[in-house]
């Protein structure tokens, strides 16, 4: 086997270790030229990106059975042709799509990710969204000294978007929501699902209780997906909540409830099995997870188990993957990735005792941390 065919073969460990040695070996062999070069095309590539995810030109790439001229692409998106040609040599020189012959264009393995609706959604909120917000981080941090945020409604966002609201009183009333809302559906996507680690059906038991299954924060339902497909006689027994500007946009999801649900109010899901926030905490300052916690404490029974997914950080050689989250959550929403000891202060300030802690992805260090009140 070459080393091509063994890296695409490891596991999801040895893949990220793969593409993390291909990237030492491309800055080990860089000239200082070619390192500002990096950082100069670093803007371009997502904002260039966006203008493909615009016209369109990834789902025409991708869907055609050949290679498309750049006078096809300009008559089909109505774009200059000399315009279009000098952004699609670009998009080819940086990978996002395929040169395969002089002003003739078709999809590499990064088109066919772009021409996905919801990798598109992600593209959107990088550049609408997250860059903004970076762009104002340099000048942020230096008028508050570098101090750490811990305040969710003085960030870098604020000062991005001139707005006094927290970023998730703010964003769910902004046009570019749907985006955010279609990026969470494919976060994570390829690598394993928490289910393939925690033993779901072994710690529901013979639970009788009506609710098994409660989604705080759901987003568009796509775990409550997960948990009906898996485990299909669960349906009826399954509830999405979240805000009403998310889930109006969200389709019928057969054996789901959906219920309109602030998680700064008091549950109102009573007694159910699981009570599951994923990537919910890492949106909030400590104060603020403490109150999101606190206020599931009313509705649990003696079977509840608090399941929180979200990454428990090793204490060093963190992955540039969880790091990059880390600092878009300081920027955004004054909140972090949290530590394992960061986890268990948490918690225990909240009124909860960990049960335990079940990782379910390498590297990145994704968990369930099971939960129940002290
Ligand atoms: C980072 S997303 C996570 C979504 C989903 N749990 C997932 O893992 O994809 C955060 C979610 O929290 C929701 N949210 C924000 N503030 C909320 C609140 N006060 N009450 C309920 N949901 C809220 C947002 O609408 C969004 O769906």
């Amino acid at each position: 086997m070459d080393a091509i065919n063994l890296a695409k073969a490891a596991d999801e460990a040895g893949r990220k270790k793969a593409l993390d040695a291909l990237r030492d070996l491309q800055h080990t062999i860089e000239t200082p030229y070619d390192v500002l070069q990096r950082f100069a095309g670093l803007h371009l590539q997502v904002a260039t990106a966006r203008i493909g995810v615009d016209l369109g030109i990834f789902e025409a790439l991708h869907e055609s059975k050949e290679p498309l001229s750049v006078a096809a692409l300009a008559e089909k998106t109505g774009a200059a042709p000399e315009l279009l040609g000098r952004i699609l040599r670009y998009l080819a020189s940086v990978g996002q799509i395929k040169e395969s012959s002089k002003d003739r264009f078709g999809s590499s393995t990064t088109t066919a990710v772009l021409a996905d609706r919801n990798y598109q959604g992600g593209i959107h909120h990088f550049f609408d969204i997250v860059g903004p917000v970076v762009q104002e981080l340099p000048d942020f941090l230096a008028e508050t000294k570098y101090q750490d945020i811990t305040d969710n409604s003085k960030t870098a966002m604020q000062k991005a978007f001139n707005t006094e609201l927290p970023r998730f009183i703010w964003f769910p009333n902004q046009p570019r929501f749907g985006y955010f809302q279609q990026l969470m559906t494919v976060q994570r996507a390829g690598a394993l699902n928490w289910l393939s680690a925690f033993p779901f059906k072994e710690e529901l038991g013979d639970f009788q209780g009506q609710t098994v299954f409660v989604d705080i924060g759901g987003g568009f339902g796509h775990q409550c997906i997960a948990v009906t497909g898996a485990f299909p006689e669960l349906a009826g027994k399954i509830v999405l909540q979240d805000l009403p500007q998310t889930l109006a946009h969200v389709p019928a999801i057969g054996g789901v409830e959906v219920t309109i649900h602030n998680f700064f109010e008091p549950q109102i899901a009573k007694g159910a099995k699981f009570y599951y926030l994923r990537n919910i905490l890492h949106d909030w300052p400590d104060d603020k997870a403490i109150i999101i916690l606190k206020n599931l404490i009313p509705a649990l029974g003696p079977d509840s188990r608090v399941l929180i997914d979200d990454m428990v950080l090793p204490n060093e050689n963190v992955h540039w993957q969880a790091t990059e989250l880390d600092l878009t959550m300081m920027s955004s929403l004054g909140s972090k990735e949290r530590t394992d000891e960061q986890w268990r202060a948490l918690i225990d300030a909240a009124g909860l005792q960990i049960l335990k802690i079940v990782p379910y992805t390498a590297i990145l260090n994704d968990s369930i941390i099971v939960a129940v009140p002290k």
